[in-house]
């Protein structure tokens, strides 16, 4: 099994041009490939502009699609596991915004559609409805980095932390969530959240935002590595950006050894309680 993976997250800038967006993300994937990466992963929604009017223009099949084919490329020409982000999918008639993984030889080797859609609704700042267009995934999905089990999720999946404990209980050691928060509750979620289900599950976990464009909907930056203890390894700012850590597994035995909650949970009372 791998010790240490070399981790970059890539912020790219996102625009209106798709195959500006995709000429962007492949120089970057081969930039942080040049920084001694083995895992990459890339934001939500980097093919396109984020918000519901652009879902039907941007959607792709998987994995017959520009999109997919630069994926494919960029990981075999870099021969590196390469997350993908999101785009837009489309699949039997229905959107989804899908996450796919491609190993080093180019593979598809995992795709995850993005399980707890985007519906808030908070006056006078910020109102999405992610469901007006798309349909809810309904899968846990995990790869396999050379005997590392990684679990995938999408940004607003990251709020809900039974996602995250079910990985942890599939065995997980790093989990990884293409995003893009707002303005709004990326300032005083976004980290807190990395490290609540970091810290929850004793795994690491990293989220990529595109970088903070200036129109339609503005995403906050801030990608983010998070280690098991909880602690931000390294974190973005709002620019176009590559970040990149040394994620070392054997700090995930540590934690959980050192403080071994999963083997002290009392399973055997929490659904009483709950009955009661
Ligand atoms: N793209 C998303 O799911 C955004 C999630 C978000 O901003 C949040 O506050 O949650």
């Amino acid at each position: 099994m791998m010790k240490i993976i070399r981790t970059s997250l890539v912020q790219m800038q996102v625009g209106a041009d798709r195959l500006k967006n995709l000429e962007n993300a492949a120089k970057l994937i081969a930039d942080a490939k040049k920084l001694g990466a083995q895992l990459v992963a890339l934001p939500e929604c980097f093919n396109s502009p984020y918000g519901t009017n652009f879902f039907h223009e941007y959607a792709e099949t998987i994995p017959n699609g520009p999109t997919s084919n630069m994926l494919s490329e960029a990981a075999r020409e870099n021969s590196v596991y390469l997350v993908g982000g999101t785009f837009p999918e489309i699949e039997n008639n229905k959107y989804y915004n899908t996450c796919t993984v491609w190993n080093p030889h180019g593979k598809l080797i995992a795709k995850f559609k993005k399980m707890h859609l985007f519906d808030i609704d908070i006056p006078g700042k910020i109102t999405f409805k992610e469901s007006d267009i798309l349909s809810p995934g309904s899968d846990l999905v995990t790869f396999d980095v050379e005997g590392v089990k990684v679990g995938l999720g999408i940004c607003y999946d990251l709020r809900f932390e039974e996602l995250a404990k079910l990985y942890r209980l599939q065995g997980c050691k790093v989990l990884i969530f293409p995003a893009a928060f707002n303005m709004t509750t990326g300032p005083i979620h976004f980290e807190l959240l990395q490290r609540a289900r970091a810290v929850d599950n004793q795994l690491f976990v990293c989220a990529i935002s595109p970088a903070r464009n200036e129109s339609g909907y503005i995403a906050w930056g801030h990608s983010q590595i998070t280690s098991p203890w909880g602690k931000v390894m390294v974190q973005a700012k709002d620019k176009e950006e590559i970040i990149q850590a040394d994620i070392d597994l054997t700090e995930c035995d540590d934690v959980r050894r050192q403080i071994p909650i999963f083997y002290q949970r009392r399973i055997d009372l929490y659904d009483t309680i709950k009955k009661k």
